[in-house]
């Protein structure tokens, strides 16, 4: 095995999962490990490590005998599955192309990261869909349907949406941006007689709640509602970064055979009478 040194500069968050070292109460052992070893980034991390400009053969082997032998994991989950009786919540999703439907966010503002598979689509102001490239070095910045309230729906929340090509699986993830504490008004300097007020002052947060839980929130498009009047003249702009909250979100859009779904196991669960989150 490698010296020492390389083997120590394989550190992780986790315990275990980098280089452990002998230890004295087994001497005969010492493990190096590949975090995320099922993916391309996870291997290259490793073989950077051992060999700085690179080993294809290294990178490859142990890439094609990790999803090997994380398929035989999957397979043997869906026997387990099987066994108890709850294999319903194994199954490929078929026939469906669409990741998510068309809509516009919900938050303040979003920025969306997509890795390698594509499949996200904004449509146009002239209603033409147009597929992102996605690239490690750029990042695209959403205006959310609170975005759209303040600016008095000068600047526009886009519509978009997920349509997945192939069979491969598509990770994304994105910062969504919320406002706690302050209500949404209409920037005061955007209203005047060409532009009046389209939104009434609302609360971010219990607009999620009516996104989530109210019929119309949950079948509107883009249930922002226009038609009330500002009632405050108080411009809140100056105050609306520090109420400023960032959430992080991971996407994960998958067929595969062996993937669970979580739909069905969250209805299994809360028969059994066990609290799920939806
Ligand atoms: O997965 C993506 O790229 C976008 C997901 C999305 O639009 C959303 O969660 O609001
Ligand atoms: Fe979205």
């Amino acid at each position: 095995m490698y010296a020492l040194e390389v083997k120590l500069l394989n550190t992780t968050d986790t315990p275990y999962h980098g280089y452990t070292e002998q230890i004295p109460s087994m001497p005969l052992f010492e493990s190096l490990g590949i975090e995320n070893a099922t993916t391309t980034e996870g291997v290259e991390k490793i073989t950077k490590l051992m060999w700085p400009s690179g080993n294809e053969n290294f990178s490859k082997s142990v890439l094609m005998f990790s999803k090997a032998v994380a398929e035989l994991y999957q397979i043997v989950m869906w026997m387990v599955a099987k066994s108890y009786g709850i294999e319903e919540i194994w199954g490929t999703i078929k026939g469906n192309p669409l990741g998510v439907v068309p809509h516009t966010d919900i938050s303040f503002m979003t920025i969306p990261h997509e890795k390698q598979v594509k499949g996200l689509q904004i449509k146009t102001k002239e209603g033409q869909w147009i597929e992102v490239d996605p690239s490690p070095s750029s990042f695209i910045v959403m205006a959310g349907d609170v975005c759209m309230a303040w600016t008095n729906g000068r600047i526009e929340a886009p519509y978009h949406m997920v349509m997945m090509q192939g069979k491969e699986e598509r990770y994304s993830l994105g910062i969504f941006t919320f406002i706690r504490g302050l209500n949404i008004q209409i920037l005061q300097k955007l209203i005047d007689e060409d532009h009046p007020p389209r939104f009434k002052e609302f609360d971010h947060y219990k607009y999620i709640h009516y996104h989530r839980y109210t019929n119309v929130g949950k079948k509107s498009e883009c249930p922002i509602i226009i038609e009330a009047v500002i009632v405050q003249n108080k411009d809140a702009t100056t105050c609306l970064l520090d109420h400023m909250h960032v959430s992080f979100k991971f996407f994960l859009y998958s067929n595969s055979i062996y993937r669970i779904n979580t739909y069905k196991l969250c209805k299994h669960l809360q028969n059994k009478g066990v609290t799920t989150t939806t």
